[in-house]
């Protein structure tokens, strides 16, 4: 598991870190990381660092000192290293530790275009909004020219918290994150900014309360989903009840109830227009039609808007997956539930609500919105897109870490809702039915296209390989 924690909380403990410690040892710790991790990107790039070419981007703050302190480190073992003052104020002992140990101050963009390495210090945790226009016109000047980009701490330009991106911010190959994850470089757009991303450890994790964000790694999915023990039949290994489909869109029925059974579903009940019935019948002959007992339902993919019948099987006391309009039934939910929308659909679920939100809003603040429905619904909701989140009533959430964008194909959510709720089904709670089935769902994608397009059909063929994965993660 990995760990992101909210920039208040960083500062706090950083605070009460560096309260025991000599003064300026939490960024020479920060620097000294940092820079060992460009050495090695130099080693890597052209063989060596000495004689290589560094350019620093320095803001006024901290995150400035952090880059001079770097680039002091870098002109000791031999690089070339000039800083590029953006701001008038500037960190005086890493200015001072820069010059010393042979680096220099310069004007000239000009720098930039022959740089292996280009850091980016203009602003850090304590950065507001985009890049300064001036910043940005150096920015895309750098990231123009074939050097390295390496972000200290954060890309500049990004809100560190929610991964917001209002304006310019810098793209990176890799950012180097001090202490410890935030949580705006697992989401989307800033996640997109980051790049590869490394943390240099300070010292910080002692001091850390609850983390604002966790990603899985296969182990932890694999400790998450029981297994089946010899005792386990159909029934104990959970019944999924499938309420999806209609007559314009049979194939929803097909995919979702194809979700529940590839994932692991004892038992698969679909429960719906006869005509979709007929077409899952004719793709999964294990599936059994009609109502009746279960332990999970997964109701709305393809039903369109829906009708009392759903309301009232909403109102059951199963735990529930929501998707698509009928996330927009989370009043009448009778137990527990995992909505799954995407940004449209959870706007339109906040609107209803009374908030005044536009589609690009939730896009732009992906966990902010996730959380604020969560919170509103009472409900576990899983926002589908770019960084898919899952986000507990109670303010946990998670960034999956899987997928590829060509997942964003016709059919993929209803997959997604069926593995949910097997999950479900499975004993998993809404939370971490709802992460790992996001995450197994991510592989099986990556898996399915191997960096080319790939379609519902093959995703779900995809999904045991993705299982078998993560068994063999939780064994290792
Ligand atoms: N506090 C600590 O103990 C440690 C801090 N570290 C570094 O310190 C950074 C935080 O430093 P600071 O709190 O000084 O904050 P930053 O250096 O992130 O930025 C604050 C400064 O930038 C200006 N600023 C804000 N938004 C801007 C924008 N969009 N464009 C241009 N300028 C803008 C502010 O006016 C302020 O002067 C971290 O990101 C990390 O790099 C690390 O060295 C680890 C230890
Ligand atoms: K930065």
């Amino acid at each position: 598991m990995r760990y992101a924690y909210a920039v208040d909380d960083v500062r706090s403990a950083e605070a009460a870190l560096a309260a025991t410690l000599p003064p300026g040892t939490l960024m020479e710790r920060a620097s000294a990381g940092m820079a060992a991790a460009c050495l090695r990107l130099l080693r890597d790039a052209r063989g060596g660092a000495y004689g290589a070419r560094a350019v620093l981007l320095v803001g006024s703050g901290d995150n400035g000192g952090d880059a001079l302190f770097v680039g002091a480190r870098l002109a000791r073992r031999g690089v070339r290293v000039a800083a590029l003052l953006l701001s008038e104020r500037v960190h005086e002992a890493g200015l001072a530790a820069l010059l010393g140990a042979g680096g220099r101050v310069t004007g000239s963009l000009d720098e930039l275009d022959a740089a292996d390495l280009v850091l980016d210090g203009i602003v850090g945790i304590g950065g507001r909004g985009g890049l300064r226009p001036e910043a940005a016109r150096v920015v895309r000047r750098a990231e123009a020219g074939g050097a390295l980009l390496v972000a200290v701490d954060v890309p500049s330009g990004v809100d560190a918290d929610t991964g917001e991106v209002a304006g310019d911010a810098v793209h990176a190959d890799l950012t180097l994150c001090a202490g410890v994850l935030k949580p705006g470089l697992l989401v989307d757009p800033a996640a997109g900014c980051a790049g590869l991303v490394e943390v240099v450890g300070i010292g910080l994790e002692p001091l850390l309360g609850a983390p604002a964000l966790e990603v899985l790694d296969a182990a932890d999915v694999g400790e998450l989903l029981p297994e089946p023990g010899r005792e386990s039949d159909k029934y104990r290994r959970g019944v999924v009840g499938v309420s999806a489909g209609s007559d314009a869109y049979p194939g929803a029925a097909v995919l979702c109830a194809g979700g529940a059974v590839r994932g692991g579903a004892g038992m698969v009940r679909y429960l719906g227009p006869e005509h979709a019935g007929q077409a899952v019948l004719a793709r999964w002959p294990e599936v059994v039609v009609g109502d009746g007992r279960v332990q999970a339902r997964v109701v709305g993919p393809g039903i369109g808007e829906p009708d009392d019948g759903v309301r009232e099987l909403v109102s059951r006391p199963e735990p529930l997956v929501l998707d698509a309009a009928s996330t927009r039934l989370h009043a009448l939910v009778g137990g527990s539930a995992l909505l799954t929308p995407h940004a449209g659909e959870l706007t339109a679920l906040l609107q209803a609500d009374g908030v005044e939100v536009r589609r690009e809003d939730v896009e732009a603040r992906r966990l902010h919105w996730a959380r604020q429905a969560a919170a509103r619904t009472g409900s576990t909701v899983l926002l589908k897109g770019s960084t898919t989140l899952v986000v507990s009533p109670d303010g946990r959430a998670r960034a999956n870490p899987t997928g590829t964008s060509w997942l964003a194909t016709a059919g993929s959510g209803d997959v997604l809702a069926g593995l949910a709720g097997a999950f479900l089904a499975r004993g998993l709670d809404p939370f971490d039915a709802g992460a790992c089935a996001a995450w197994v769902h991510g592989l099986a994608g990556r898996l399915s296209s191997g960096g080319a397009p790939t379609d519902a059909g093959r995703l779900l063929d995809a999904v045991p390989e993705a299982l078998r994965r993560v068994a063999a993660g939780q064994r290792s």
